[in-house]
């Protein structure tokens, strides 16, 4: 594998920022250095540019097997690099589910073969699969995903035993998305009764509203106490969930972290005038109110991680009426350009995005040797430039899907390059796809 010197660039890393030259060998970060004078096979000149640990996303959808029209993990894999993002954890609502260990298996032989980004598949409970989710390897498996409430792919897990032995027997941290199936269906019988066919997207909020979310994350809670089980709340969307979460104890010692997503951080109820059936998703973007809360609740340590639950569906599939229109918004490649908008803003500083993004993640499961930029770890890193403009448009959107909601938008800062397990992958719009990322490890 080719070395790479990266010289005078502005380290951000574990809370501080400083000029720094990195070597790059072998797949590993050989030395970080005031001056490197080293020979290597590449170098770059990374001055006036930050260099960021790579984004390691907690939670995002790839859709493959079964729905590769939507996307594939090669395609979005290929987005998660040109965005600064490393590594992916994927979930399991693909076709079939990703629910016994051979189906778990085949995605990590598809993603062997064409993922640019290091990778790792959530096992899937469902209600009946629990000796299957036993199985499941802590050390080369990222967790267990449960849907407490229904989402894309139909894979409810609402038998209350069926949650009790998982909670109990896990090994692995369960990731769970809350929202009470029983509050959505009421609510939205309400609004089927006011509006027949023609619900309007803006009340998508009022249907997946607060209580459906609060109840749903109160019940993860109490039984992840009584267990003792290490419970992450996967896209936390409201002010009330906070109070459910700890910021007294540092994340290391955590056995409840929570999430949050960049679209609940970036959008608000205001923009379904804008975007509509675009940017509905589970849980629903919400009230302005909550935005500031869950930036709030991340400035204060409430919320643990950043992620994007990248959800990407056709473009005809979301034209359709609000209730036919499937919930996801494809975001992976653009998640840091939109954190990095809030450091230029004055909301984020750059050191608690790189926190947020790439700390917290390798921490909270336990990822081995990667998140930080440390002598001896992988070389997982991002080169970005916070004062080069950079417009999405269709052309340089990398999802299968081929739209985003951020088209024709400026970000303000632009990524610049991107390093995989040591090999620069992605290079200002070019690629060199020679090799693959690697399976992410976690030391349980
Ligand atoms: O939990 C989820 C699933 C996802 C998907 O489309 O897979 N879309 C969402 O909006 N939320």
């Amino acid at each position: 594998m080719k070395s790479i010197l990266i010289k005078n660039a502005q380290l951000v890393n574990e809370g501080r920022i400083s000029t720094a030259d990195v070597l790059v060998k072998d797949g590993r970060i050989a030395q970080i250095d005031q001056s490197i004078t080293a020979e290597a096979d590449q170098t770059i000149d990374a001055t006036g540019l930050y260099l960021l640990p790579g984004v390691i996303d907690d939670q995002v959808h790839f859709r493959e097997p079964g729905l590769t029209h939507k996307a594939t993990i090669g395609s979005e894999a290929k987005a998660a690099v040109v965005g600064g993002t490393t590594s992916f954890m994927e979930m399991p609502n693909t076709v079939p589910n990703a629910t016994t260990q051979e189906l778990l298996e085949d995605k990590y032989k598809i993603a062997a073969e064409t993922s640019l980004a290091n990778y790792s598949f959530y096992m899937g409970a469902t209600n009946d699969n629990l000796a299957e989710v036993l199985l499941t390897n802590p050390n080369t498996v990222c967790g267990i995903k449960i849907f407490m409430g229904s989402s894309t792919g139909n894979m409810l897990v609402d038998n209350a035993e069926t949650l009790e032995q998982i909670f109990s027997k896990a090994k692995l941290p369960i990731a769970v998305h809350c929202e009470d199936e029983q509050t959505i269906r009421d609510n939205m019988a309400i609004y089927e009764e006011k509006y027949g066919e023609d619900i309007p997207v803006k009340c998508h909020p009022e249907i997946r509203n607060e209580a459906a979310c609060f109840k749903s994350s109160f019940l993860a809670v109490k039984l992840a106490e009584k267990h003792n089980t290490r419970l992450h709340i996967l896209h936390i969307s409201t002010e009330e969930e906070l109070k459910l979460f700890r910021n007294d104890i540092p994340l290391e010692q955590k056995r409840i972290t929570a999430e949050v997503c960049v679209h609940h951080l970036w959008f608000d109820k205001e923009d379904y005038d804008k975007y509509g059936t675009q940017i509905k998703c589970n849980p629903a973007v919400k009230e302005h109110r909550h935005k500031e809360g869950l930036l709030q609740g991340l400035l204060e340590d409430k919320l643990d991680v950043i992620a994007t639950d990248h959800a990407p569906h056709l473009w005809e599939e979301k034209q359709g009426k609000y209730k036919q229109a499937p919930s996801g918004v494809p975001l992976i490649q653009h998640s840091l350009q939109m954190m990095l908008e809030f450091v230029k803003q004055g909301k984020l500083t750059l050191e608690k995005v790189v926190e947020k993004m790439a700390h917290a993640p390798a921490i909270l499961f336990n990822v081995r040797e990667r998140g930080y930029i440390r002598e001896g770890y992988w070389a997982d890193l991002v080169l970005v430039d916070l004062n080069k403009p950079y417009t999405v448009t269709k052309e340089n959107t990398y999802y299968k899907c081929g739209w985003s909601p951020f088209e024709g938008h400026t970000f303000s800062s632009t990524i610049m390059h991107t390093i995989v397990s040591g090999h620069l992958v992605y290079s200002n719009g070019t690629f060199d796809e020679s090799k693959k990322g690697e399976r992410l490890l976690f030391d349980r």
